[in-house]
């Protein structure tokens, strides 16, 4: 279980990270969504001790990482694959890792083959990795304290489809045997198929939490009608809001049966109902930071906002 408290990073007069609150539970694999910039790898390098809060906790299993007397027996952390020592194999990186943590030296091989780094991939030097490679060796060194907690940022950047794929599966393998997972991403269609719950992030404030089908749910009705302006009039009558777009679509908070039946009442003839999650997350996520997203806004409009 990972616990933030509202957490906040300045930069001089920059707000980075601002009254961030969140929980990882146990078990389930927590999504930490924004586009770049919003203050993600920020938040987690406060997670671990890397950079230090402006003000805010976080704690790890009920304690802060600083607290921890061998760290990577409770978590494994992957914050920057590139960050791994160039010079050194892939199977020396892991033997650091085994002997600082005390671990027997079989881990090292049991990590290769876990994250599928053949013989000589271990036995070449980490300059010469791939990106992909890079981040299996890194998941590898997450791992092999067998943490209850994972703290990965990014770490599917690099990988193939079926890299992309493998990591899934043992991710989700891990948070099932109740392994705390919290992974960021920029891109949506990446989290959405492995989260089980997201805490979306813009401009360094938390813009929506809660599990995928909560938020999904949050997503409400797409509909188009004959007399689109009519039947907004009869949905705003139920006390319920909603946004006509200028091609005419109706976007509202209400459930498609419920829409279906003003229509009806209405006497309006819909063309087009469904509901807002058949476009996913990406709906939900543009809007939601769309605000945030914007170029032109300057640091100091930031911060006074
Ligand atoms: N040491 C620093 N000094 C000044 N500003 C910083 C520092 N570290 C981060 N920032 C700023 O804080 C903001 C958040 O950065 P952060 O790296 O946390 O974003 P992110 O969500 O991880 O983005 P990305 O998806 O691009 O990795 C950015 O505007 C960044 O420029």
């Amino acid at each position: 279980m990972i616990t933030v408290e509202s957490l906040t990073k300045t930069y001089g007069g920059f707000t980075a990270v601002d009254d961030v609150s969140f929980s990882a539970r146990a078990g389930r694999v927590t999504g930490f969504l924004g586009p770049n910039g919003a203050g993600k790898s920020t938040t987690m390098r406060m997670m671990v001790g890397l950079t230090s809060p402006t003000s805010g906790t976080a704690t790890i299993s009920g304690r802060s990482f600083a607290d921890l007397p061998n760290p990577g027996l409770e978590v494994g952390v992957l914050l920057d694959a590139s960050a791994q020592h160039a010079g050194r194999t892939g199977r020396e990186i892991l033997g650091i890792a085994q002997r600082t943590m005390g671990l027997p030296k079989g881990r090292v091989e049991e990590m290769l083959h876990k994250v599928s780094l053949t013989d000589a991939e271990a036995e070449r030097r980490v300059k010469n990795y791939s990106l992909g490679m890079r981040q299996r060796l890194g998941i590898a060194t997450a791992l092999i304290g067998d943490p209850e907690v994972l703290i990965l940022d990014e770490p599917a950047n690099g990988l193939d489809p079926a890299g992309i794929r493998w990591m899934r599966d043992l991710l989700r393998e891990y948070a099932d045997k109740g392994g705390t997972v919290l992974l960021s991403s920029h891109l949506l269609h990446e989290i959405e198929v492995i989260a089980d719950d997201l805490v979306v992030i813009g401009n360094g404030r938390i813009v929506a939490q809660g599990t995928k089908a909560e938020l999904l749910a949050a997503a409400g009705t797409v509909v188009r009608a004959d007399r689109a302006l009519d039947l907004a009039a009869a949905i705003r009558g139920t006390g319920q809001t909603c946004n006509l777009d200028p091609d005419g679509t109706l976007r509202t908070e209400v459930d498609a049966a419920q829409v279906g039946r003003i229509a009806l009442d209405a006497g309006v003839a819909l063309t087009e109902l469904r509901s807002a999650d058949g476009a996913g997350l990406e709906e939900m996520f543009l809007e939601l930071t769309a605000e945030t997203q914007r170029e032109t806004r300057t640091h100091t409009e930031r911060t006074a906002a």
